[in-house]
């Protein structure tokens, strides 16, 4: 299976201090990974590098089937090829509807020029709705964003990126701040999307790994400690020692 994105031997250096130590591993096209380690290992430092807001000091990060370099890209440029990120804390607009805020995602898809002269038609229309079904909130369109639970409005983002088309979704901690139920449906989103989209997630919340089934990365001190199936990372001693022992 040839990787979707492929990062290898990428260093950062803050003021002196190794984030991200000569890390290297690989994303599938329509894989689902889970990317877990202790606080300061480098998993926020790894998607800003994906998405460009950070420079490595090292290495290559190199996309698709013509193994374009992300490093050659800006921030834009790289959401363009098909990265799309979602931060832990919603940013949907709050006084506008579901469908509004998909609209509106689905205009900023098409470019800032082609909005000038676009108006919303049926086949928007269409698309907001089969956006807003992916997401399990086709029956919320009419409501104002801000009355969506937590939960909710984490899905209407998530929506909102889809509106993209992109092939790489990364998602930071989509568990906080959710509920129960809340955390399930996400889950079983999270593993739909993967049937069309590469989808890293980063969380620390076990219970919710595990339910996504999927190959997980242990980083510690910005390098790959372990990788595998969940049981086969939790049963390593070196990642018991860094992260689960810490209670
Ligand atoms: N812009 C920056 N300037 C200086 N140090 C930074 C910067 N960004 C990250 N770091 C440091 O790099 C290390 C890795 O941070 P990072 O946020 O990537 O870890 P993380 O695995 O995402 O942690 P958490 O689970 O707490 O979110 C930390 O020690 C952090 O303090």
């Amino acid at each position: 299976m040839s990787a979707l994105l492929e990062v290898s031997g990428i260093s950062v250096s803050f003021d002196g201090f190794r984030a991200i130590n000569n890390l290297s591993f690989a994303i599938a096209e329509c894989e689902l990974r889970a990317i877990i380690g202790p606080n300061g290992a480098g998993k926020t430092t790894f998607m800003d590098i994906v998405t460009g807001k950070t420079r490595p000091n090292e290495g290559q990060v190199l996309w698709g089937e013509n193994s374009v370099s992300l490093l050659k890209l800006n921030e834009a440029q790289i959401a363009r090829a098909g990265v799309g990120r979602k931060f832990q804390r919603p940013t949907v607009f709050e006084d506008q509807t579901v469908a509004e805020n998909l609209t509106m995602a689905l205009k900023a898809a098409r470019g800032p020029f082609r909005v000038l002269w676009w108006k919303p038609g049926l086949e928007t229309e269409a698309r907001v709705t089969a956006l807003a079904m992916e997401v399990g909130l086709d029956a919320h369109l009419a409501r104002k964003s801000g009355e969506l639970s937590h939960g909710q409005k984490q899905w209407l983002e998530i929506g909102m990126l889809l509106a993209q088309e992109p092939r790489l979704l990364l998602v930071d901690e989509p568990a906080a701040g959710m509920t129960l139920a809340e955390r399930e449906q996400t889950t079983t989103l999270l593993r739909r999307l993967a049937q069309r989209h590469a989808v890293v997630v980063v969380e620390h919340d076990m219970d919710f790994v595990r339910r996504l089934d999927c190959k997980v990365t242990v980083l510690h001190e910005g390098s790959v400690l372990a990788e595998g199936s969940l049981d086969h990372v939790t049963a390593n001693p070196q990642v018991i020692e860094v992260y689960l022992g810490r209670g």
